[in-house]
């Protein structure tokens, strides 16, 4: 990043304070492995978060001071770092003006999504790094959710007009993207922490949402101000458009005009949030180019037909498209046998989308870290060289899947999803099973959903089945060589039949022995285990214990945070069971033949000792 060869001397005690990754701490051999194992350091502390995010221009260092270093070659240049990245394609308004301009000031920039679905997709990550980028080195980012612009429909690189979805389909998928476009903002935080970028910077961003103005949008107002400097020629000779004309299905008045509406967002954000520069992928460069003419044209309404004055460089807007990805074999990138690859977990696992990216080429590996990482370009050489060592370990496409899971997903599920997948497909660890314990509890402490949240994940799974039927809830995690077996699936237990005594049947109702009676030997001969409360905390998996089972014990008394049983039968066989109240259970269907010989017997014994024929029954425990 920093050209020594031309760094006046004087400078030197300056570069402390360059946007450049922190020089990083020797460390030791032993503990540089530590740290790159399990207990990793990915997840920052929350008062480095707050320091680089905090947004308080005052306090960092002066835009002012930053554009010498660049000017003087000692740091480098926005444009010059995307196109490092490999995000640049196409810049409208000339590269080398927006060069000079992004060096000059920290303009505003931004990126519109249209909430077509539940989730983005990773094809949607390329102008979205290019934003996150900006981010970094301390312009005004803007992520715009296009729930205005999404009733109408962008026809950019479409064959055919895209289906009307109904009010309350468009509804769950503004909030979905919404949400998203938040998460994904918190996630980027956390990793320019991790990769040392400077909190010496001013940072800032928003998520908006175009339906907040374009609601109170006039047509009359938008036709004669913006619609009368817009210009048909341009708009007619799209490809977009002229295929749809050639075609039979022609094309709507209504999509015909998006770029006005898309326009209309650039020139509102020109006024309220300086934004100069609109990114996005390369279908959208007719709809960029549309807006750059839109806002030029309503600043000369608002200028009153007067020449532009002598500061309009300074103020003019720029378009930058990123390139259009294809793998090595010539598919469109981010479809996996056929389908998209999301970014919500609810749709795509983080084992998932960790394996989607683990399969990436080598030759395409390297082009991956600089697209979709913010690892610094130092660091990924660093890496490659590893990679080169020993390429069967794949270590370039690890720290690929990993950084793109963290982004995703978060760090935690990264670390998450690496731990499955060494599970999966090496040796079986017991720190594999203890982890998925672990996150099964925690997903168990957590399905209190609001009922909102369950709407939107019914949403979920039924856009995903329906776009791509054959792509399977992954991570059923049985049966893997020589590795604990820990099912994916929770058993529902329901809690009536947990009393002292009962740990064969709830062995046998666990899954984990076929009668009871079978259940009672595995107990006998010391064979089935049960992870006890509080053993092991979120930090220290592996002190998660194993107890044998006694027969006479009560499995009440091995509740995990009140409603989880854990249980094992010999070495390997590992079940995690939600105890639940019985109408939760026969609500979920799973009515046993066990189930209903335990009620009718329960029920007689309660019948007796109403009816006085006995004293009331001593625990089953009793009658081995
Ligand atoms: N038209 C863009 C999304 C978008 C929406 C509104 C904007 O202002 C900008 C971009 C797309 O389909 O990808």
């Amino acid at each position: 990043m920093i050209k020594h060869s031309t760094m006046p001397l004087a400078a030197l005690p300056l570069l402390r304070r360059l946007p450049r990754p922190r020089p990083r701490p020797y460390v030791c051999q032993q503990c540089t492995r530590n740290r790159r194992s399990f207990q990793e350091k990915s997840i920052p502390l929350d008062s480095e978060l707050a320091k680089w995010t905090h947004y308080k221009p005052d306090e960092k260092v002066p835009w002012g001071e930053r554009a010498r270093h660049i000017r003087a070659g000692m740091e480098e240049s926005m444009v010059h770092v995307l196109e490092q990245r490999g995000l640049v394609k196409d810049v409208a308004g000339g590269r080398e003006a927006l060069d000079w301009l992004l060096t000059e000031k920290p303009i505003g920039v931004y990126v519109g999504v249209d909430p077509t679905a539940p989730s983005l997709h990773v094809g949607h990550l390329l102008p979205l790094m290019a934003l996150y980028w900006m981010y970094i080195y301390g312009y005004h980012t803007v992520t715009l959710l296009g729930a205005g612009t999404v009733q109408i429909g962008d026809p950019s690189g479409r064959t055919t007009a895209r289906q009307r979805s109904a009010e309350s389909t468009q509804r769950m998928n503004i909030q979905c993207i919404g949400n998203q476009l938040e998460v994904l903002w918190k996630h980027v935080n956390a990793l320019g922490v991790r990769h040392g970028y400077s909190p010496e910077i001013s940072r800032r961003r928003e998520v908006l949402n175009n339906r907040d103005w374009l609601q109170k949008l006039s047509a009359v107002d938008l036709m004669r101000d913006l619609g009368s400097g817009m210009r048909l020629g341009s708009m007619l000779a799209r490809d977009s458009v002229k295929t749809r004309m050639e075609g039979s299905e022609g094309m709507s008045v209504a999509e015909f005009s998006y770029p006005l509406f898309q326009a209309y967002d650039w020139w509102h954000m020109y006024c309220n949030q300086h934004v100069q520069l609109q990114i996005g992928g390369s279908d959208q460069y007719g709809n960029i180019c549309a807006g750059m003419d839109a806002v030029d044209h309503m600043r000369k309404l608002r200028r009153g037909g007067a020449p532009p004055g002598e500061d309009d460089t300074l103020n003019t807007t720029f378009g930058l498209t990123t390139p259009l990805l294809t793998t090595a074999s010539g598919e469109k990138f981010g479809k996996s046998a056929g389908n998209a690859v999301w970014l919500d977990q609810d749709m795509m696992s983080s084992f998932d989308l960790y394996q989607y990216f683990l399969r990436t080429s080598d030759d395409e590996v390297e082009r991956y870290l600089r697209l979709f990482t913010f690892l610094p370009i130092s660091e990924i050489a660093l890496v490659m060289t590893r990679h080169g060592e020993d390429g069967s370990k794949r270590i370039a496409q690890h720290v690929l899947a990993k950084e793109l899971v963290s982004l995703a997903h978060g760090a935690s599920w990264a670390v998450d999803a690496e731990a499955k997948h060494k599970g999966a497909f090496s040796e079986g660890t017991s720190r594999f099973s203890q982890l998925v314990i672990r996150k099964a509890l925690k997903n168990i402490a957590n399905q209190e959903r609001s009922k909102v949240e369950e709407e939107l994940l019914a949403h979920k799974k039924s856009y995903s089945a329906s776009v791509s039927p054959t792509q399977q809830p992954s991570s059923s995690l049985t049966a893997f060589p020589g590795s604990e077996t820990v099912p994916g699936a929770v058993k529902l237990l329901p809690l009536s039949i947990l009393q002292s005594g009962t740990f064969p049947r709830v062995f046998c109702a666990a899954g984990l022995a076929s009668t009871i009676s079978e259940a009672r030997r595995l107990i006998q001969s010391q064979g089935a285990y049960v992870i006890c409360p509080n053993s092991g905390t979120e930090e220290n998996l592996t002190s998660l214990k194993w107890e044998p089972v006694w027969i006479g014990a009560d499995p009440k008394d091995y509740l995990v945070d009140f409603d989880a049983l854990v249980l094992r039968s010999g070495k390997t066989k590992i079940q995690i069971c939600q105890v639940v109240v019985e109408e939760k259970f026969e609500a979920a269907g799973l009515n046993a033949p066990w189930w209903e010989a335990f009620k009718a017997k329960r029920d007689l014994e309660a019948e007796a000792v109403a009816k006085g024929w006995v004293g009331k029954q001593p625990h089953l425990s009793s009658r081995k």
